[in-house]
């Protein structure tokens, strides 16, 4: 029995959990919220305890020291040599990684080599990694990286439309992200309707503060909403999603910025945020739409993007048996799944409004016994998918030794 702890940092997020395996038990888990805005919430769940605390989480890096002084604080653990692994969610595994890896320096320097491909992703979850190595020397740290799931995307759905060259010299191409959780949810959405993974067309909508939908055919990722880096794509709690790149051009020279200024608007003062002017909470613009046009605009975009990405990929699927709505928003905002899934009519979709209304965080089967598509909730454990795969690593890392050893 090894008790692993599986780390996730989202873009306004970091959560852990402490798992036992191979029971898959949890022990405790955490959450800290709302990373970087004004007032953030830490929650802590354990074997009879539950503390949940409003205050401000300015960034990742405190959110890592906070995880590492809870454990022993809260006497999850009485010292880090209870803990037997530590996987890390990493977004961007570039042309690189394929899968997951055990990290040793070297690898940690690829990790932050990739800061490009996810510049709101990978420096923090390096420098999570970084505060652990140090923290638990001798310890096996393993990366469980977000592309891993969308290698099997076809060069048709992969590659930009710009010349050959740049996608052979550059890696200019579309690597996705959102893919452990994809891994699961698919996996999970499948046992749920009780039909091969293999057989079903299905749509999963990640919909959390970073937003993506992925297209999967014959049990693999098809095709994906995030590009070369998680700006792609939809609406997204601060990301603009596609935009024309010329309109990019125009507006960085108009208001004088430098590329990376122009990227950091893109990606942490636009989507609902830029938009609203309100909040890039869901939570803060369903409370205000009643009053406040610019909430209103961002919330039918928001949900106006995700029909036309739904829509798009029904049509490459050639048709469509399950979709699933996962994170933040797909598991507790209601009332987007429902105005989603009414736009969704043509498909013959049809939900149970009451049931709808009820389902919060839980699995639930949310669509009508007649409905041609079935609609799911299924909340997502990209936490569980990591430990499953310390744990993987870790056997391979002790045969291999033995094996060595053997050989001496
Ligand atoms: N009850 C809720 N709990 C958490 N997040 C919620 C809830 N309702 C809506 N949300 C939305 O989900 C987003 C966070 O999603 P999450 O998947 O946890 O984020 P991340 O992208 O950081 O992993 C919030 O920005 C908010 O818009
Ligand atoms: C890739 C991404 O946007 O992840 P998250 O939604 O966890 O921020
Ligand atoms: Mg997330």
């Amino acid at each position: 029995m090894s008790k692993i702890l599986a780390i996730n940092a989202g873009s306004s997020s970091l959560k852990w959990r402490l798992i036992e395996m191979p029971t898959e038990k949890v022990i405790a888990k955490v959450a800290a919220e709302r990373i970087g805005q004004a007032i953030g919430t830490i929650k802590v769940v354990g074997n009879g305890f539950k503390v949940v605390r409003e205050m401000p989480v300015p960034s990742h890096h405190e959110a890592v020291q906070m995880l590492l002084k809870t454990l022993t604080e809260q006497k999850i653990i009485n010292d880090f040599s209870e803990i037997g692994g530590v996987g890390h969610r990493v977004v961007a595994g570039g042309e690189i990684f394929h899968q997951s890896t055990l990290i040793d320096e070297h690898v940690l320097e690829q990790i932050e080599s990739l800061a490009e491909y996810a510049p709101l992703h990978n420096p923090a979850e390096a420098e999570g990694i970084r505060a652990f190595m140090a923290a638990l020397p001798g310890v096996p740290e393993v990366a469980v990286f977000d592309t891993s799931f969308h290698q099997t995307l076809s060069e048709v759905n992969y590659l930009y439309s710009i010349p050959y060259d740049y996608y052979q010299q550059y890696g200019a191409r579309k690597y996705g992200a959102h893919g452990t959780s994809y891994r699961y949810v698919s996996q999970r959405a499948a046992e749920l309707v009780q039909q091969p993974l293999q057989d079903l067309k299905m749509v999963v909508a990640h919909l959390g503060n970073g937003v993506s939908l992925d297209a999967i055919k014959d049990g693999q990722s098809y095709n994906t909403s995030m590009g070369f880096t998680p700006l792609a794509g939809v609406t997204m709690g601060t990301r603009a999603g596609d935009i024309d790149a010329s309109l990019v051009a125009h507006l960085q020279e108009k208001l004088n910025l430098t590329t990376e200024q122009m990227i950091d608007v893109l990606n942490t003062k636009s989507g609902l945020l830029g938009l609203s002017g309100v909040s890039s909470d869901m939570r803060d613009l369903l409370a205000k739409e009643a009053t406040n046009h610019r909430a209103k605009i961002a919330v039918e975009i928001f949900v106006d993007r995700i029909v036309q990405y739904i829509g798009a990929y029904v049509a490459q699927l050639n048709g469509l048996d399950t979709l699933v709505f996962t994170a933040g928003i797909g598991e507790n905002e209601s009332e987007i799944r429902l105005r989603i899934c009414q736009s969704l009519g043509y498909l013959g979709v049809e939900i149970d409004e009451e049931i709808n209304a009820k389902t919060r965080g839980v699995e639930q089967l949310i669509s009508t016994p007649t409905s041609k598509v079935k609609v799911l909730v299924v909340p997502t454990d990209e936490e569980l998918m990591i430990a499953r795969d310390v744990v993987e690593l870790g056997q391979i890392e002790s045969q291999d030794l033995k094996v060595a050893h053997a050989q001496k």
